[in-house]
């Protein structure tokens, strides 16, 4: 939730303003003075305040300039007097994002508030541009799925963090937004994804918490660290088992407290956002190996969300499979019509190590090297290196095998049942059970 600050004397205002504010789903403090107002800043995350001019103790010019001491983007709007076009001239040019003049109704208040709220919307996206892929539908009828469903509609409607678990590519960070859009925060926040299996230790704590003017050399000016980007919204922990332990109990704090400090700051920041972990290795081992740390992991384990393999997601393949040939088709201006027989069968049957992600990349590298019009995935089988699954597609001609030359023999012997056990060297029973057992649906 984004924070607003409103900041006026009269205590009917700050009441009535506040209440909008909050009925708008957004959280608010308020301040009486312009001290209380710096204090409030100085320790809390705020997007948006609005400053009445005449204060009692500062002018609202001058606390424009102080606020945005303690952070530059905050956006601020001015509730200025009738006739004083001046002052709203001059804190426009203080850096006001807009004024509004005194009396003012609810609606005047409301629009400006949601204004400014989807400008800085759109200002965070673009900083994390990059981190947009990964939205789509979730595709999957199988019953794991629907389970996997269920807790993410139980997810959305709470606070509590989540522990997202998985083999790697079966779509952690797809349940993670697909949180984020449900909830609370898809209205307001922004989704961040930070992954922690990609930086090092001090690398982590300033993109995370940022860092304070001055932290270490190359600190030349304030940076906002991830967490900060993220107030009001929600924050992805992808491979949090990577976690530096070193930073562990700063996570804790911030989920315990929703409090953190800058690197090289020395004060307490409050801010409210979403905390969504997610990991393919396995935590409790590394609690034991010491290497993670048991508070935190039972902390992020309030609501558990356990991702199915693809091999455990039955006609999902297929269902996930068509999907992805429909989506690439578009995407590639493509116009395959499908998968042959045998090919369905070898979605169905290849164990998927790489899960969704490999699935997909298969189809896609089928599709660029497809004349047919039809995908065969015969590079799939090629790949397979998997022994199990050689394995498996040897019994299965075997059993191929087995049944033709049995048919063979039936048909020479016209069909002579102790005939043709005797010639194939088994006994009635066994020929009966193999004949039921490779009836011609098998
Ligand atoms: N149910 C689904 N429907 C459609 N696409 C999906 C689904 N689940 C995953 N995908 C796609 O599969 C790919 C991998 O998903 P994602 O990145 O969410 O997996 P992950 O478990 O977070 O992987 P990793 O552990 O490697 O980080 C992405 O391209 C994603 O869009």
């Amino acid at each position: 939730m984004s924070s607003v600050l409103i900041v006026d004397d009269n205590e009917d205002l700050r009441f009535s303003l506040s209440s909008v504010v909050r009925k708008n789903d957004f959280s608010v403090e308020t301040a009486a003075s312009g001290s209380e107002a710096l204090e409030i800043a100085h320790s809390s995350v705020i997007d948006l305040a609005f400053l009445d001019i005449g204060l009692p103790d500062l002018h609202g010019i001058s606390l424009i300039a102080n606020l945005r001491q303690i952070t530059p983007d905050m956006g601020i709007v001015m509730l200025t007097g009738l006739n004083d076009a001046k002052t709203a001239v001059e804190a426009l040019k203080a850096g006001a994002f807009d004024y509004i003049v005194k009396p003012f109704d609810m609606i005047e208040f409301t629009t400006t508030l949601h204004r400014f709220m989807q400008s800085r919307l759109m200002e965070k996206k673009a900083l994390i541009e990059h981190q947009q892929d990964g939205e789509g539908p979730l595709i999957g009828q199988s019953e794991p799925m629907r389970r996997v469903r269920q807790s993410i509609k139980t997810a959305a409607s709470v606070e509590s963090p989540v522990l997202i678990t998985g083999e790697t590519g079966t779509g952690k960070e797809m349940v993670a937004r697909a949180i984020h859009h449900e909830g609370q925060g898809g209205h307001r926040g922004i989704f961040v994804k930070v992954d922690c299996g990609t930086l090092s230790a001090n690398l982590v704590e300033s993109e995370l918490f940022g860092y304070e003017k001055g932290a270490f050399t190359d600190a030349r000016s304030d940076k906002k660290g991830l967490v900060e980007v993220a107030s009001g919204g929600t924050l992805f922990l992808d491979e949090i088992g990577n976690l530096p332990i070193e930073l562990q109990p700063k996570l804790l704090r911030l989920i315990e407290e929703s409090t953190f400090r800058k690197v090289g700051g020395l004060k307490d920041i409050k801010v409210q956002l979403r905390i969504i972990a997610a990991t393919n290795s396995d935590l409790l081992a590394a609690i034991n190996a010491g290497t993670f740390r048991e508070d935190l992991y039972y902390r992020l384990n309030v609501l558990p969300i356990a991702l199915p393999s693809l091999r455990e997601r039955g006609e999902d393949i297929v269902l996930l499979a068509d999907f992805f040939l429909h989506r690439l088709n578009r995407e590639m201006k493509r116009d395959i019509k499908g998968f042959t027989n045998p090919a369905t069968a070898i979605l169905r049957s290849y164990p998927w190590p790489g899960n969704i992600r490999e699935l997909r990349n298969i189809i896609e590298r089928e599709i660029i090297f497809n004349n047919s019009g039809w995908l065969t995935l015969a590079n799939l089988v090629h790949r397979w290196n998997s022994r199990d699954v050689e394995l498996d597609q040897h019994l299965l001609s075997l059993q191929e095998m087995e049944k033709r030359h049995i048919k063979n023999v039936l048909t020479r012997t016209g069909n002579n049942k102790s005939q043709a056990a005797r010639i194939l060297g088994i006994s009635r029973t066994t020929l009966r059970q193999k004949l039921a057992s490779s009836a011609p649906d098998k």
